[in-house]
């Protein structure tokens, strides 16, 4: 199975409700679609959200360096030399992670294709199923709560509360919350590195003397500002976890050696897709840091390739973090990961299983 042809298209859906973080606001979900086709008929997917404010990566800049630089070294290579199509994409440039990442989830589409078999078997195999958190945007207090309270009810067990806005507001956002679903749900928050350190240390201190009890939270300081992680990690029992500031493996092993964070959020969109995902996985295992699987605000093809992912590396990776498909109104992706509420269960149809892009539009080569 060799690789002839690249084609792109996007792929939009709108959220129930607008995602707010401490650095964005959006109302839907837009990713670039690239297609990897083959001389057998078979085609790859793999998707890419623009996620500029964390990765740096545009629709325009994730299909140019798809089209002018990582696409023409892959014409031509065999699915089955897995280990080279992968290399290739990692060592064609530097940065552009989501860009590398939606190639290495097409090929690894291609792969499970291939031997037919689903993705998460290749990758070695776990119990297909899965249960994610939600995530409840920033805003007025009274609206986190009743979201919080609605995702009780729908049946999330976890809560991922974003905060990072105001530091005074978000110890009264926490506490409400917490005192709303205290003992019916878990609370995680992330402050995508909305806190400086001494704020973060204040605000963790505040909430766990006053009995507030979290499981952890997410990248509190900038992503450049590993000293403040280690300040913060040192000073607070509550589990710090890097997310932003974790990237590449090698970033990874920086966090553990210097004891900056104490778990490690993965994302296909800041590794540059699975095989980095996969070392950072097995990084972490080797220094008993546990991890998550996260996402951005991004289609369900990336999300199923997380998912296969998970299953295959459920000794370390025990967080999930896979809700996009709960947050939109309507999920145009039909795949063999399928999301109902908090539950994820994975079919064995070969690689990410895709049927069906809804309302896909492709886009001139
Ligand atoms: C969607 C997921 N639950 C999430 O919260 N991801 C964010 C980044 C999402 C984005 O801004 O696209 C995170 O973990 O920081
Ligand atoms: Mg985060």
């Amino acid at each position: 199975m060799k690789i002839t042809n690249i084609q792109f298209g996007l792929v939009k859906a709108p959220l129930k409700t607008p995602f707010k973080t401490a650095v964005r606001s959006v109302d839907y979900v837009e990713d670039t679609v690239v297609i990897v086709e083959t001389d057998t008929g078979n085609r790859g997917y793999g998707t890419a959200p623009a996620t500029a404010l964390i990765t740096g990566d545009t629709h325009g800049s994730i299909q140019a360096a798809i089209k002018h630089q990582i696409g023409p070294l892959l014409m031509g290579l065999e699915i089955e030399n897995l280990n080279k199509c992968v290399g290739i994409i990692q060592s064609s440039m530097i940065n552009n992670t989501s860009a590398k990442a939606a190639l290495e989830i097409a090929v690894y589409d291609l792969f499970g294709q291939l031997y037919r078999q689903p993705l998460y078997k290749l990758l070695g195999g776990g119990e297909p199923a899965l249960s994610t958190d939600v995530t409840i945007s920033v805003d007025y207090i009274d609206k986190m709560v009743a979201d919080s309270l609605s995702a009780v009810e729908a049946g999330f067990e976890t809560l991922k509360i974003k905060v990072g806005k105001d530091i005074g507001l978000d110890i009264d956002r926490i506490k409400a919350i917490y005192s709303a679903v205290e003992g019916r749900a878990l609370i995680r928050l992330d402050a995508n590195q909305g806190w400086t350190a001494k704020q973060a240390v204040y605000a963790l201190g505040q909430l766990e003397s006053s009995g507030v009890k979290l499981e952890l939270v997410e990248q509190p300081v900038k992503a450049y500002d590993f000293d403040g992680m280690r300040y913060i990690t040192e000073r607070v029992s509550t589990p710090v976890m890097a997310d932003e500031s974790a990237f590449s493996p090698k970033q990874v092993l920086e966090l553990i050696r210097t004891r900056a964070a104490d778990i490690i959020n993965i994302k296909l969109m800041k590794t540059g897709g699975l095989s980095n995902a996969i070392k950072i996985a097995d990084i972490a295992q080797i220094h008993d840091v546990e991890c998550m699987i996260g996402c951005m605000l991004e289609s369900s093809v990336g999300i199923a390739a997380a998912a296969h992912l998970a299953v295959a590396k459920a000794g370390v990776i025990r967080k999930i973090d896979l809700d996009v498909p709960s947050l939109v109104e309507f999920d145009p992706v039909s795949s063999n990961v399928v999301f109902s509420g908090p539950e994820i269960a994975l079919q064995d149809t070969p690689g990410l299983g895709i049927e069906c892009i809804e309302n896909l539009q492709m886009i001139e080569a």
